[in-house]
């Protein structure tokens, strides 16, 4: 990945984290992790309608297949993420901490010039942690065929896989943002971390991090987000038939979406990152 000039950081946590009003400053934290679980709230509509717009096309496996392009080694769609990712990172796009390429050896540096370099929100260590190969293999071998139907079009599929890069950046986004929520946490408590992070406990970090509570009303409110967004919307209220029947995405898959994968792997995220985060 590029490595200079160094990361902006996350403007919205900046503002905030920046205070040296010590008195101020827990209360102002706390409403950090607010603002993050906003955030992730946010993204959740992200991911929700890349599915949707997924589910358009069949599986179309044939673009998962290696295949003869000059130059290149690999599929159809290794290929379009590999070359997207070369253009985005000339305009800057991997400066952002919120942003990891899936083949981020050899990225070109930005071309155009970055923004001015200010404090940064999250630990140095955070930059070395990309679990985007699990979300590659996950999303491909064990998502796709929950939501996809079975069959080759053999027409659409670099608009297929255009969908795809939409939906693997939504869920690289989303759980890769657990360095941001893993920052706050242990800014939040310091004290109740450190001792864990000293003794590079992984289970105690996971069961200080974890809210139960707050992962069951996550894998609700996908679901009710994905019935909501992927109904057909009538305008006679006769014609609205069997709301779940009409769904373009089965709404289950986003709750089974999140609580086999998003959740877990957020949580990893927060864990690596919370294991180097007293690092020198
Ligand atoms: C993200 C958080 O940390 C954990 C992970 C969650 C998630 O990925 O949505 C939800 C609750 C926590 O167990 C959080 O506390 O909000």
């Amino acid at each position: 990945m590029a490595s200079s000039p160094s990361p902006p950081p996350c403007p919205e946590i900046t503002r905030n984290g920046n205070s040296d009003d010590d008195s101020k400053e827990e209360g102002l934290l706390m409403i950090d992790l607010e603002r993050v679980r906003k955030s992730l709230i946010r993204q959740e509509d992200s991911i929700a309608f890349s599915l949707i717009e997924r589910a358009k096309f069949p599986s179309n496996s044939s673009l998962y297949k290696s295949l003869q392009i000059p130059g290149f080694h690999g599929s159809l769609i290794q290929y379009i993420v590999k070359e997207t990712e070369i253009l985005h990172s000339k305009v800057g796009r991997y400066e952002s901490p919120e942003e990891h390429a899936f083949f981020p050896d050899g990225l070109p540096l930005p071309l155009i010039p970055c923004p001015p370099k200010s404090p940064e929100f999250l630990h140095g260590a955070a930059s070395s942690i990309n679990i985007n190969s699990t979300i590659w293999k996950f999303y491909l071998e064990e998502l796709l065929p929950l939501f996809t139907k079975q069959g080759d079009d053999a027409i659409s599929y670099a608009c297929t896989a255009v969908c795809d890069l939409n939906c693997l950046q939504a869920l690289s986004r989303r759980i890769h943002y657990g360095k941001f929520v893993a920052e706050v946490k242990f800014r939040d408590a310091p004290e109740e971390y450190g001792p864990a992070i000293r003794a590079q406990d992984r289970d105690a970090l996971m069961k200080l991090l974890t809210f139960e509570d707050v992962e069951e009303i996550v894998k609700k409110r996908v679901e009710k987000k994905a019935m909501i967004f992927s109904q057909e919307v009538n305008l006679n209220e006769k014609d609205d038939g069997d709301k779940q029947q009409n769904c373009k995405i089965d709404p289950s898959v986003l709750s089974r979406l999140y609580g086999e994968w998003v959740m877990p792997l957020t949580k990893l995220v927060q864990v690596e990152y919370l294991l180097r985060r007293l690092d020198k």
